[in-house]
């Protein structure tokens, strides 16, 4: 597999000059291919990619091993340590909700996007935000996003009488930046106040072969991959995010992942809970649902709290069962995390050079000696990456919330045609959902030929396909709240789409 030789690039004490001119396609190359390739390069620097190089080919040698496997060095989290949904009274509750939105009101809340992944699994060629599950309304995951951030907005001014804001702050990489940004502006940002949504770009860095080489993917491109979503804390200062923060007033941070149609953004009861427990950083989990679900687990390793990655485990290791008979790794990682800005100042200025390397092994499309693109058909290369939670272990006071995985949590990870997490899965779970919100408000349906439709039995399961078809915007309601002024004692058909201008016309009509 041709490398780049990088030999050629000098280091001279007071400037770093890359020359590539001995690259073997270099000849080959236009003028614009030159320049860009050399823009490219300009960016690494080529100690540190040294570093990386022969870092990354130590670290995949080693990953195999079983000195490093966490396995024998796992314990869970104490249940008594877990605070949640389930485990909680109505007033404790409502108290955490309360707390979380005074905090909200007081423009303290941001919420933060990672978006600068790849969604390789789902095979589509835009960013995951922009796709479309199929839902009645046709929106995507980003305007269903966007909506409950406006609505959370609503919900914090109304209680507290005040016009607060939820800046929205999405982390990017090189593939996923222009086309989020432009399909945010075509949008028109979803209504929401293009300041108070703020995009930035997270690092990438060189995929390297198993030798510790450069792989170039074309004859002037080196084959680079975003640093991973623990790439954020680089990301927050090298694009002075840390420093938007503080100006905005911003003291709390809800981080989530992409995929998860059914995030609660800016969660009042997940942020009160933190804030009244003293938290700087905070993890919602839900239970594992089997042993190979493709889920991290919140546990402790040595002792410390950390998530463990399901692709760094052992599958005996994920089936083990507790005394109760459930899994004993049970708290499933669902990607929504709590920082408090002091957390993030203190791991920027101290703990980001410390945060662990994973190494996963990949194909990465490269050019043969012919210079012929070439797709692998098995791993040929190491992309080294950081994980998000990976700064768990440097909380004073870490927290674990689980919630309901029917209300919270259903990610979209494959496409249609793999049995789990796929656009019908995470269509049907928000249906589902907004199903139960509407038999809670006393709302009832009937078929075409005006029969009613009698109500699942409690503890059934939903079928999409035989139960009436409903959705509710964002706009009307965060979380099943205030249906019942619109809904109660209403007979309904399906596909019943509540949106804005339903909601205007049912209370106009009242
Ligand atoms: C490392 C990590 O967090 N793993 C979690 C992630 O796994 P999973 O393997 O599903 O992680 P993904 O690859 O989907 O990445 C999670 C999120 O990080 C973003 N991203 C990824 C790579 C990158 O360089 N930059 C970036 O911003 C993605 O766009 C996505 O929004 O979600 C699961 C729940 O759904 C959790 O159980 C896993 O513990």
């Amino acid at each position: 597999m041709p490398v780049l030789p990088w030999d050629h690039i000098l280091v001279t004490s007071c400037t770093v000059q890359r020359r590539v001119t001995k690259s073997q396609f270099w000849d080959e190359l236009g003028a614009e291919e030159r320049n860009r390739f050399l823009a490219d390069l300009s960016y690494l620097d080529p100690e540190e990619l040294r570093d990386h190089c022969r870092g990354a080919a130590e670290a995949a040698s080693r990953c195999s091993s079983p000195q490093d496997r966490l396995d024998e060095l796992m314990e869970p989290v104490p249940m008594e340590f877990i605070g949640g949904v389930c485990r909680s009274d109505k007033k404790t509750l409502d108290d955490w909700e309360n707390e979380g939105f005074l905090q909200i009101s007081l423009n303290r809340v941001a919420v933060l996007l990672l978006a600068g992944g790849q969604g390789t699994r789902l095979g589509v060629p835009y960013p995951k935000g922009m796709y479309n599950v199929g839902l009645p309304s046709g929106k995507t995951l980003y305007q269903i996003q966007a909506e409950r951030i406006r609505k959370v907005q609503e919900l914090a001014s109304t209680r507290h009488d005040s016009m607060c804001k939820v800046p929205w702050y999405i982390m990017t990489s090189e593939f996923t930046l222009e086309p989020t940004e432009k399909f945010f502006k075509e949008n028109n940002y979803f209504n929401l106040d293009p300041s108070d949504v703020v995009m930035f770009e997270q690092r990438m860095i060189p995929a390297v072969t198993f030798d510790g080489k450069v792989i170039l993917e074309g004859k002037g491109k080196i084959a680079m991959a975003p640093d991973g979503n623990g790439g954020l804390y680089r990301a927050l200062v090298d694009n002075g995010i840390l420093e938007d923060m503080k100006k905005r007033g911003v003291q709390y941070l809800h981080v989530y992942c992409v995929d998860n149609i059914l995030v609660k953004m800016a969660d009042p009861v997940f942020i009160g809970f933190c804030v009244k427990k003293g938290a700087d950083c905070g993890a919602k989990v839900v239970e594992k649902a089997y042993p190979a679900e493709p889920v991290g687990v919140v546990c402790r390793v040595d002792g410390v709290y950390q998530v463990v990655e399901y692709s760094e485990v052992l599958p005996e290791t994920t089936a083990l069962r507790g005394p109760g008979g459930g899994l004993l790794y049970s708290a499933g990682n669902i990607c929504n995390h709590f920082f408090t800005l002091e957390f993030l100042m203190d791991v920027a200025q101290n703990f980001e050079g410390k945060l662990k390397q994973h190494v996963a092994l990949k194909k990465v499309p490269f050019v043969d000696a012919k210079g012929t693109a070439v797709k692998p058909d098995k791993p040929n290369g190491i992309k080294m990456e950081k994980f998000v939670f990976d700064v768990f272990q440097f909380s004073r006071n870490f927290v674990v919330f689980e919630v309901l995985r029917e209300e919270e949590f259903s990610p979209l990870k494959n496409a249609d045609g793999a049995p789990v997490d796929t656009p019908t899965t995470a269509r049907r779970s928000l249906l589902n959902q907004h199903y139960r919100w509407v038999l809670a408000a006393e709302a009832s349906f009937v078929d075409p030929q005006r029969e009613s439709i009698s109500p699942p039995k409690s503890g059934t399961e939903l079928d999409e396909d035989s139960q009436p078809t409903c959705e509710i915007s964002p706009l009307i309601s965060y979380f099943g709240e205030g249906l019942e002024k619109l809904l109660k004692g209403r007979t309904l058909e399906s596909p019943f789409v509540l949106d804005e201008s339903l909601a205007e016309e049912i209370l106009r009509a009242s």
